[in-house]
This record gives structure tokens, sequence and C-alpha cells, in this order.
């Protein structure tokens, strides 16, 4: 189903002209659907139907409190990487029982409190970690139920800075490490050894990747089995692509059967940990044309959102569909430069789209549920967007676009 189709030659969101949402709540906008969210969360339920399992959404894909409540309701449990997102987690309902907290830098009152909200657990990254948790868990008198990040060194084949589980990636342990850190973590008190997992990369538009990570960590399972450490489940991570453009990822339930047929009938409880799957395709950025400009180069449109709201092509090359809110099915196009009004060369969103383009057109870009707010910043103190969820024929606005005053919240001049 289309979440975002044209109808009479306006782009919806779901029931709602984004002409609407836009006039009504300003530009730039992150647009959500509430049906695409659930829908693709679905997948992964169906998917693993029958299967002990735990879909545990990345909150840093997308972490609007409005977002977590969606996924929440239907059962999520919730990945996290910082105390932030944690207490987003308990903000909008999660359950803590079904956070995993994932990082390679927590800090001791980032353990504190998540072991005081008793999470499912801790994705230890380090043998320094596993000390470091084990001291706060012992003052606490509370029990932290641990898993081993492995880095299995397989090529996830996606972009470079997105790419985990290489040897040469500060994640995880490596797989000769890993064993002693499980048998310092069996002993130590207030541990609790439950897990294995691993987050190869992100945007995999392939499967083997996965199943070669899978068969190293399955492999880990039966060395631990022999030393008397048995483990209850095993976490695959994130990682799943979308299509942006032309990528052809598995679908959800491809890849999630796939995994089970390499699992067999293993009595682990399977955990994923999906953000870009879940959420890029359920948003899109709206943004208001300022100016148009020639130049004898190129035709630049300038529009009012920049890279502190969309960061991923400026950071990644990445490549976001551009659409012009109203359909002109006969009007001529131009190639067209995409760019904002940041101070920065490297400030585009789109480089060299065929669009039919008038000063004053709104246009949206698709795939920005993911990584598009979490990433943003107040450079060149630009308030950072609103961001609306539509929910059929409803659009609530989950968050406010900021204000001058909320830029500059908690700076002070010096002293006369
Ligand atoms: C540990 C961990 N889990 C899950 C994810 C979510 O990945 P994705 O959005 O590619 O599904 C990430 C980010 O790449 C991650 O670092
Ligand atoms: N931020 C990246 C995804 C990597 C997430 C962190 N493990 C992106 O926008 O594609």
């Amino acid at each position: 189903m289309d979440y975002f189709p044209y109808r009479d030659g306006e782009l919806h969101a779901e029931g709602t002209p984004v002409s609407k949402i836009a006039e009504r709540h300003g530009t730039p906008c992150y647009v959500y659907s509430r049906g695409a969210l659930e829908a693709s969360f679905r997948e992964y339920q169906d998917a693993l139907a029958g299967c002990e399992h735990l879909i545990c959404y990345a909150v840093k894909a997308n972490s609007n409190l409005a977002v977590l409540d969606t996924l929440a309701r239907l059962g999520a449990g919730f990945d996290i990487v910082s105390l932030g997102e944690l207490e987003r987690v308990i903000a909008a309902g999660g359950d803590p029982g079904k956070v995993v907290f994932s990082g390679v830098g927590k800090k001791p009152l980032e353990m504190a409190r998540a072991l005081e909200l008793d999470i499912a657990c801790f994705n230890l990254e380090s043998a320094a970690e596993l000390e470091v948790l084990a001291g706060v868990a012992a003052q606490l008198a509370k029990t932290a139920r641990v898993s081993v990040r492995v880095n299995p060194d397989v090529d996830a084949n996606t972009h470079p800075y997105i790419s985990t589980g290489l040897k040469e990636n500060k994640f995880g342990v490596t797989m000769d490490e890993a064993m002693a850190v499980y048998q310092r973590a069996a002993e130590l008190p207030f541990i609790e050894v439950v897990g294995v997992d691993c987050h190869i990369g992100s945007q995999l538009t392939q499967i083997s990747p996965f199943i070669d990570a899978l068969k190293r960590l399955l492999a880990l399972v039966d060395d631990l089995a022999d030393q008397g450490i048995v483990l209850h489940h095993l976490d695959l991570g994130g990682g799943l692509g979308v299509c942006y453009r032309d990528e052809q990822p598995p679908s959800i339930g491809d890849y999630i059967a796939a995994v089970r047929a390499e699992l067999g009938e293993r009595p682990l409880t399977l955990v994923f940990e999906p953000g870009r799957s879940i959420a890029a395709n359920a948003g899109l950025l709206l943004t208001r044309v300022e100016y148009l400009k020639r130049t004898p180069e190129h035709n630049f449109a300038l529009v009012d959102a920049a890279m502190n709201d969309m960061l991923r092509p400026a950071l990644y090359q990445a490549w976001l569909d551009i659409r012009n809110a109203r359909q002109q099915a006969s009007a001529a196009t131009e190639c067209w430069e995409v760019v904002g009004p940041v101070c920065e060369t490297g400030d585009f969103l789109g480089k060299q789209r065929e669009l039919s383009i008038e000063q004053g057109d709104l246009l949206a870009l698709s795939g920005a549920g993911a990584y598009g707010f979490t990433m943003s910043s107040n450079y060149n103190s630009r308030p950072r967007a609103a961001e609306v969820m539509v929910d059929g024929d409803s659009v609530h606005l989950v968050r406010e676009r900021e204000t001058l005053a909320d830029i500059m919240r908690g700076e002070h001049r010096l002293p006369d």
C-alpha cells in the first residue's frame, strides 16, 4: 500500500494533502505515516510468528515520542544507545523489560538507570565495559543481564561509514576475544549471561552477509555450550536496507525466513534491532522552494530545508527521491541542483534532478523517516523542523518547530 499517493494531482500523506500540512505547520516539516510504521513493524511480527522473538526497534532511526508510542502499542521492544533514548522509550510508554542497550561508550550513570528500570539486556561492546557494569550492578545489588556484541568480521557491502561488522570497526569484540569475555562474565556476581549479538552494518541489500554473521554466531553459541555457558537469545541487530532509488533489498519476510531456516530447531529466542526498515519509508520531509537561480553551470533550486535538517546526502552522498507536491503531467522539466540555505558547498539535498519547479512550490523528500530528524542540528542557528504524524485523515503535530528562544536556551553572556 502507498501511504504517500498522488490524488487529483496532489501528493497526500495518508488522507491529507501535504500542501495542507505545510500551510498549517510551515516548512521544513517532517511528516510520518502511522499506517506505514505499523505496516512495516507488522511485517516483522508476521514473519516471526510461531517463533520466540523480540523486535527491538532501533530508537536512533527516529526517536520522536509518537513514533515510539505507535510501535510500543504494537508490542515493540527497543534498542537504545544512550540514557536519552532510554528516557524517551519510558516517556513514550515503552516497556523497559523489552529494552536492549547497545553502544560502545555506556557511562556508569546510564548503566545505573538501566539497571534500576530492569532492562532486558546490556549488549556489551568490550571487556572493559563488562568490568564497569559489574561494578555498578554490585553497588546497586541488581543483576545485569548481558549479551556480548561480537564483531563477526563480515563485509556488509554497504557505505563504509555505516559498515560496523568488520574487524577494523570500533564495535563489539572479536570472535577470538569473545570466549574470554563470556568466561569472565559467567564468573562475576550480579552478571547473568543471556545472549549474543551483532550488528554488521546498515542499508544492507543482500541476505548473505546476515547469514554469514549468523553462522559465526551459532558456532560461538555451540562453543559456549561446550564450556557450560548456555545462551537464551541471539540478537542479529538491525541493518536491513530499503529502496530509496533502485536498490532491491530483500523483503522483511524473505530476510526473516532465511534467518529462521539457518537457525533450524535451536531453542534460541531471536532478537532483531531494525531501524531503517521500519521508519525510512514512513516519512517525508516537506520543503518550500524559496528561489530559483540559474548560473552558467547549474540551475539551483534554493529550498528552505538544508543539511542541518537532513544530513544524509551531505554525509553519505545518499540519494533521496525529490518530488513536487503538485503533479504536473505535461509540465516541462529541467535539471536542478536542490540545495539549502546553509553556508556549505556540501549543503545539497539532491543533485541533477529532473523536475518541473517554480518559485514557491512545495517539494517532498521521500525515505526521510529514518536518520532524518534524529541527525538534524542547529547549524547556522537554524531552528529544527516541526514533525507531524498523519493517521488516516487526522494530522497530529508531534514536535513543535523550535523557536529562536529554544536554540539559545542555556546560553549566557559573560558577566559585566
Ligand atoms: C547496534 C545497532 N542496532 C541497530 C541499528 C539499526 O540499524 P538499521 O537502521 O540499519 O536497521 C544500528 C544502526 O545501524 C545499530 O548500531
Ligand atoms: N545514520 C546512518 C545509519 C547508521 C546508523 C548507525 N548504526 C544513515 O543515515 O544511513
